[in-house]
Order: C-alpha cells, then structure tokens, then sequence
C-alpha cells in the first residue's frame, strides 16, 4: 500500500475573500462555474472578469452583484493592477500560461482551472450549513469524488448543527476563567456527541 504521507500535501486555508480583489479571466463556462462557486461562498468579494466574449449565463448571474465588473475585451497585463488572486478560464493554454507567468512576477496567487500544474491553489469542493462550513480536496485525482463526498456530508449532517455551532458561541463567550478552564469545559460539554 502507498504511504499515506505521500497522499495530499495541499494546506487548507479559508480566504477572506469578500476583503480581497480577485480577477477572473474568462466568460464562458469554466467562467461562470468559478464565478459561481466563488459567489455562492463570498457574494460580496470585488470581482474583475474580463473575457473575449462574456456568456448570457455569466451577464445573468452577476445582475445583482454590483461587486461583479464585467469587461468585454481580451486580458491585458494591467487587468492584474490592485488584485491579488487570480482564476484563469480561457480556451487557450498559451494565453493561460502568459498570464499565469505575469501575475507571479506580481507576487499574486493563480489558480488555472483544470490546469492543475499551472495553480497555486486549487477550488474545494464545499460543503455548508450555516457557519459550518467543509471544504473537500481529492489532491486533483477526482473533482467527481469530492462532488460525492460533499453530496454524502450535505446529507448526513444534519441543518441543526448551526443551532449548536450558535449555543456553543454564546457559552464560549459567557465563559469566565483562564484559557485551560475554558478549554476544559468546551471540551466536556461536547465529548459525548459523536457517541449518541
Ligand atoms: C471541486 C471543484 C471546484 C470548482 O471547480 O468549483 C473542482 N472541480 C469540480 C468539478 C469537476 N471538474 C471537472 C469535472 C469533470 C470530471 C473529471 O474530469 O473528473 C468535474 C465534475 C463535475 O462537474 O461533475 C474537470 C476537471 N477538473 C480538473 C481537471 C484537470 C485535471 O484533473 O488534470 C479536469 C479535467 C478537464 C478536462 O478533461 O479537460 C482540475 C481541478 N478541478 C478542481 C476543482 C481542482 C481539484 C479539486 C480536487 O482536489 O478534487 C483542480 C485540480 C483545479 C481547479 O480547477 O481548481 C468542482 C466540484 C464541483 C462540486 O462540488 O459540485
Ligand atoms: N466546459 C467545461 O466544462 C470544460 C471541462 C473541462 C475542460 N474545459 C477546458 O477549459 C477551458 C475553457 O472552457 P470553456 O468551456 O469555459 O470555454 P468557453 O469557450 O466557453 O469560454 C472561453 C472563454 O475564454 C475567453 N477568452 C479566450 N481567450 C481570451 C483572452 N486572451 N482574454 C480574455 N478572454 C479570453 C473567451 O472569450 C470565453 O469567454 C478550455 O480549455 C476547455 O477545453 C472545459
């Protein structure tokens, strides 16, 4: 059997992206899959697309997100001005990788989509229930299995576990006490409840 420690070296992070300008190159339909999945997450996040042809479904998507700047027009170098992440979804590899090659020069983070070797990061798949949120990576070896694991933890956890996320907040912030005190009782308030 491979050994686990040459599995999935990745470092989860969770962005704040509403803070962050990301530019997103590309209007078609790796476009508008991004587009969504960074919306549904971060609605409010400064967002410039700039693509060739930008589709119907992306100019519908975004008409209530005047955080979304649409531009319709080929990238040029200083569409990478004032951002600091970057989601390429274009057509043409040559393109992707010019660009890909001008924003490090910036220092910026790129993600190509369905490029693997050409990201700094990659997209999750994400699962969400109120502020629980699970972000889900196969290491690139199958987007499909993480959509399966996410439609598995969407099914099996149920809504209620905001409820307790809400509870548990207003007790940690009730809680007096040293930080091994609080520690202590979080910890015993919540050690029975994957055994029921
Ligand atoms: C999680 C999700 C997030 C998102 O994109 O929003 C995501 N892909 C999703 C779906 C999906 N993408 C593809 C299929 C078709 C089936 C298939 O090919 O397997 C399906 C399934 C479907 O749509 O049903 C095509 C595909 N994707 C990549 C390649 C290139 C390659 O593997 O070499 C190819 C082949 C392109 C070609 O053939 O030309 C690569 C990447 N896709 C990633 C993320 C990153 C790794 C994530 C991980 O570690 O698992 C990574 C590495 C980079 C990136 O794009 O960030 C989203 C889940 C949606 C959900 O949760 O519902
Ligand atoms: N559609 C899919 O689900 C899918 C799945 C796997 C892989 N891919 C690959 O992903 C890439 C994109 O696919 P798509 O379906 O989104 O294509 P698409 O034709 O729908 O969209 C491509 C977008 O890139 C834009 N574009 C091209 N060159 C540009 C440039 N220099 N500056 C600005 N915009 C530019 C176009 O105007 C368009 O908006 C392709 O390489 C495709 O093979 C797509």
């Amino acid at each position: 059997m491979k050994s686990l420690k040459n599995g999935n070296n990745l470092f989860p992070v969770f962005f704040k992206l509403e803070q962050l300008h990301l530019l997103i190159v590309g209007g078609g339909n790796v476009g508008l899959e991004k587009l969504t999945s960074v919306l549904t997450n971060s609605p409010s996040t400064s967002i410039r697309l700039v693509a060739k042809e930008i589709s119907d479904e992306v100019r519908d998507f975004v008409k209530d997100h005047p955080n979304v700047k649409l531009i319709e027009r080929e990238f040029r170098p200083y569409d990478l001005e004032d951002i600091e992440l970057v989601i390429v979804g274009i057509d043409d590899t040559r393109t992707s990788e010019l660009i890909r090659d001008m924003a490090k020069v910036r220092g910026l983070l790129v993600n190509v989509a369905d490029k693997p070797e050409l990201c700094d990061f990659y997209l999750g798949s994400v699962v969400k229930k109120g502020d629980l949120k699970i972000a889900i990576s196969t290491n690139g070896k199958s987007p499909t299995v993480a959509k399966r694991i996410k439609e598995y933890l969407n099914e099996s956890i149920p809504e209620s576990i905001d409820e307790v996320l809400q509870n548990m907040n207003k007790i940690r912030e009730k809680l007096h006490g040293n930080f091994d005190f609080k520690v202590r009782t979080l910890n015993s308030i919540t050690k029975d409840w994957l055994k029921k």
